[in-house]
């Protein structure tokens, strides 16, 4: 695990930017994985802005809502379409679809697809009890694309989304820890003081199903890419920007 520290959010999503497009213009990246949430909104703009050349790119997502369709506003198909694939032409990208009627045949469909499309480049916000994708605390390693219970912490996290806390589901279909670690590298970004507890976990405590993100520990190949408040509960002087 590779820790970098950025004075602020934006230098670290920049960075994150100029190693995906490195990939994508050696011709190492053909599959991109990516997330959603507030973390990687700048890495957007930045893809946006520089009018990659992504013709050749499949996107795989991480998660979507349970019960959520993909033009509702609050859905991932929707910020995904807002923030990247209106404005870049990808050559094909997947999500779960939140709305299957049996969502235990999509979660293998999914896991089908990923296996079709393995990933280059895994793009992960966390959560602020160490999630990854919706993989909370407790969730097997060996998880594959599964039905996820959503914790109250964080469908308190992301209530503000949506107009009132009811609104916000209590499921969500997302890509497994196993799914997450067979991608090849690995980019984490971490922003802001409420994230510090779960780097510090992350980066510094032992690998446990109780903090998901810890499992990134025994993945060759993973950047993590924070801001000083992230990073703020790391033991100082091991991380340099
Ligand atoms: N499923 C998403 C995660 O993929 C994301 O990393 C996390 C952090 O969100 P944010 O970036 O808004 O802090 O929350 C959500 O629950």
């Amino acid at each position: 695990m590779e820790i970098r520290v950025f004075e602020t959010k934006e230098q670290a999503a920049k960075q994150a930017f100029e190693t995906i497009r490195e990939g994508i213009e050696a011709g190492s990246v053909r599959t991109l994985g990516l997330a959603t949430g507030s973390t990687p909104l700048m890495l957007y703009k930045e893809m946006r802005e520089a009018k990659l050349d992504v013709s050749n790119i499949t996107t795989v997502n991480l998660d979507e809502y349970a019960g959520m369709p993909a033009d509702d506003p609050h859905s991932y198909h929707y910020y995904m379409e807002d923030e990247l694939f209106s404005h870049l032409s990808f050559k094909q990208s997947f999500l779960p679809n939140g709305t299957a009627l049996d969502l235990e045949e999509e979660c293998q469909r999914y896991e089908n697809i990923l296996r079709e499309h393995p990933v280059d480049i895994q793009v992960l916000g966390i959560g602020a009890n160490g999630h990854i994708g919706f993989n909370e605390p407790g969730t097997s390693f060996d998880s594959e694309t599964h039905v996820v219970d959503l914790t109250e912490s964080t469908r308190e996290a992301n209530k503000r989304f949506f107009e009132r806390e009811t609104d916000v589901p209590v499921q969500a279909l997302s890509m497994g820890i196993k799914s997450i670690l067979s991608a090849k590298k690995i980019i984490l970004l971490a922003f802001g003081s409420q994230k510090a507890e779960a780097v510090q976990q992350m980066v510094e405590g032992s690998v446990d199903i109780n903090h998901p993100a810890s499992v990134l520990q025994t993945h060759p190949n993973v950047l993590v890419f924070a801001d000083e408040e992230a990073a703020s509960l790391l033991k100082r002087g091991l991380y340099h920007d």
